[in-house]
């Protein structure tokens, strides 16, 4: 019997292999440009093979999760991977971090663009070494090929961006770029906000500024982006402790691994859409093995 299937109300022309599988009776096999296909498997029998007419958009973009019943119907959700744009100033550690769970598949989300202000900065070599477009941005005498505001958001537009991740960026993002990503830029700041942020708390400042002023612990902060530095809504923070004896490469470095782990998983949530917003405009994260507790 074939399985009658409405996939095509989703994607007009998708045709994707329903096969059979020794293990599973169907496998949904998306074919995708990237270097892995993704197999969405089905707990129903159904007939061996029925084809649909694949759209290329949602070949490239969509992950289709599919069932099949006895009845032939089909209940599917489609999710479309995130893109995401990742600013950065300098090494680009955080960056790394991401876009090394978006291949391994731990973020279901993929790097569309790399913008900065600093175009020899390692964060840009990274993203040119993987292929990744990398944009300049603002315009400045030291980068006069730098996009304008303006320009920047029909640029990421044209990418198709959902999230933009600041991740290093040292200029300060202009209101214009804020109102066309309305709740979709997020940073990750080194210290506890907001404790030690703000104008001039950027890198190595921080840590040592946090030691100077005696702080028994710090930690990274990841925030909603607003017109101003560092006072956006707070989405997750990490504790880590600031030692006796530390000096401020020893904290900026326990505070970097905590990063790395916190954007991951921050980033994770953004794309599996799991930030809810509280009444008060806080935003929360869902957790995923337990969909009914919110941190
Ligand atoms: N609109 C916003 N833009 C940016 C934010 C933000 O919260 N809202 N976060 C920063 C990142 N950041 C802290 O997390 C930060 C970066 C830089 C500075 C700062 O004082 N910069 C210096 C210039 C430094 C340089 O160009 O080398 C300055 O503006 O004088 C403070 C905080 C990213 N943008
Ligand atoms: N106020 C902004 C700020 O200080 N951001 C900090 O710059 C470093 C970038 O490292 P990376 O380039 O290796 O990701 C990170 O520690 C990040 O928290």
């Amino acid at each position: 019997m074939e399985a009658q299937c409405s996939l095509s109300r989703f994607c007009p022309n998708l045709s994707i292999p329903l096969v059979r599988s020794p293990k599973h009776p169907i496998l949904l096999k998306f074919p995708s440009y990237s270097s892995r296909s993704s197999f969405v498997r089905t707990n129903h029998s159904t007939s061996s093979s029925v084809w649909f007419k694949e759209n290329i958009a949602c070949r490239k973009n969509c992950e289709i999760v599919a069932s099949a019943s006895l009845e032939g119907d089909v209940s599917r959700t489609v999710i479309r991977k995130k893109k995401l744009a990742v600013f950065v100033s300098g090494g680009g550690s955080n960056f790394r971090s991401i876009h090394e769970a978006s291949v391994e598949g731990s973020i279901h989300g993929e790097i569309g663009v790399v913008v900065t202000n600093k175009s020899s900065c390692g964060g840009a070599e990274y993203a040119r070494s993987k292929n990744i477009p990398v944009i300049l941005f603002p315009k400045t005498k030291d980068e006069p090929h730098g996009l304008s505001a303006s320009d920047l958001v029909a640029t990421l537009r044209s990418f198709e961006i959902d999230f933009i991740l600041l991740a290093g960026y040292l200029k300060l993002i202009p209101l214009e770029l804020i109102q066309a990503y309305s709740k979709s830029i997020i940073n990750i700041h080194p210290s506890l906000l907001p404790a030690f942020g703000g104008k001039g708390y950027y890198g190595m400042k921080v840590h040592k500024a946090v030691i100077a002023s005696g702080a028994r612990f710090s930690g990274p902060t990841i925030h909603l982006v607003d017109e101003n530095f560092d006072t956006g809504k707070i989405l997750a923070q990490r504790v880590v402790p600031v030692l006796a004896n530390d000096a401020a490469e020893d904290l900026a470095a326990r505070v970097l691994k905590e990063e790395h782990r916190l954007y991951v998983e921050v980033v994770a949530a953004l794309c599996d859409d799991r930030i809810v917003w509280r009444e008060d405009g806080v935003p929360l994260i869902q957790s995923k093995d337990k969909p009914g507790e919110f941190y």
